[in-house]
């Protein structure tokens, strides 16, 4: 089975997890589109749902496929937040943005009662940190802003470089007009450490790990779907 074929096969089947009447958030990135997909199909068939997006590119995806849309500020409770992931660890702990949308994602994520990630085996590792953290900046103070995270960094024992995200010459804007960087620390091994290092910098606006947040995950291989929960 080729990539793009496991990335519709599980987002065939998280769109079968969603029930009539659910409140919905809607993830960002290639997987989340498939089940975008999926789950416009079943919104063709009668399926009643109201959805939130995590990005302005799934906003157009949903609209153009038919799917009905609020905002937090309408629906500040949801029931179900489906979205795909960079990495995931045996205790669910996630690093996403590699599309650049984590802070809405996050935001979306922790106004739900639960949270649906759906992702293809190669995004399981033993400990986070091979896919470089992205980490979204306020663009005031860069210079140090990179510094503070070089220093929070190094306290909790990791190290690396940090590179700017871009699209061609210009940087990376995010849909909140934020920059991103990458951080490539490496292996992580105190996640939780990292994220309150993180967020004690002003300049932070919000980083890529999603710790305790994820409360299923399923991971779509050439044998079938395996499924992780959490405890
Ligand atoms: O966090 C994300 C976007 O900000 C995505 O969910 C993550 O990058 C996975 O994307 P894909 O399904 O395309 O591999």
């Amino acid at each position: 089975m080729d990539a793009q074929a496991m990335k519709d096969r599980i987002g065939f089947e998280a769109a079968r997890r969603v029930d009539s009447g659910m409140r919905l958030g809607i993830g960002t990135g290639s997987t989340a589109e498939a089940f975008v997909r999926a789950l416009a199909e079943r919104v063709k068939e009668g399926l009643r749902i109201v959805g939130v997006p995590t990005s302005e590119r799934t906003a157009r995806l949903c609209r153009d496929l038919g799917i009905p849309l609020t905002t937090l500020e309408e629906l500040p409770e949801l029931d179900l937040t489906i979205d795909g992931t960079d990495e995931v660890d045996g205790a669910l702990r996630l690093i996403k943005g590699g599309g650049g949308a984590l802070l809405r994602e996050k935001i979306v994520a922790s106004a739900s009662a639960r949270m649906l990630v759906i992702a293809d085996v190669t995004k399981k590792v033993e400990t986070l940190g091979a896919f470089p953290l992205p980490v979204e900046i306020n663009g005031f103070g860069i210079v140090s802003t990179l510094l503070a995270i070089e220093r929070a960094a190094g306290l909790v024992g990791v190290a690396g470089t940090l590179a700017l995200r871009r699209t061609g010459d210009d940087p990376f804007i995010t849909d909140g007009g934020h920059l991103i960087v990458d951080a490539s620390f490496g292996r992580i091994p105190d996640p939780e450490a990292l994220s309150a290092a993180l967020h004690a910098i002003p300049g932070v606006v919000e980083h890529g790990l999603f710790l305790g947040l994820a409360s299923s995950v399923m991971l779509a291989g050439p044998d079938g779907i395996e499924e992780l929960a959490a405890d």
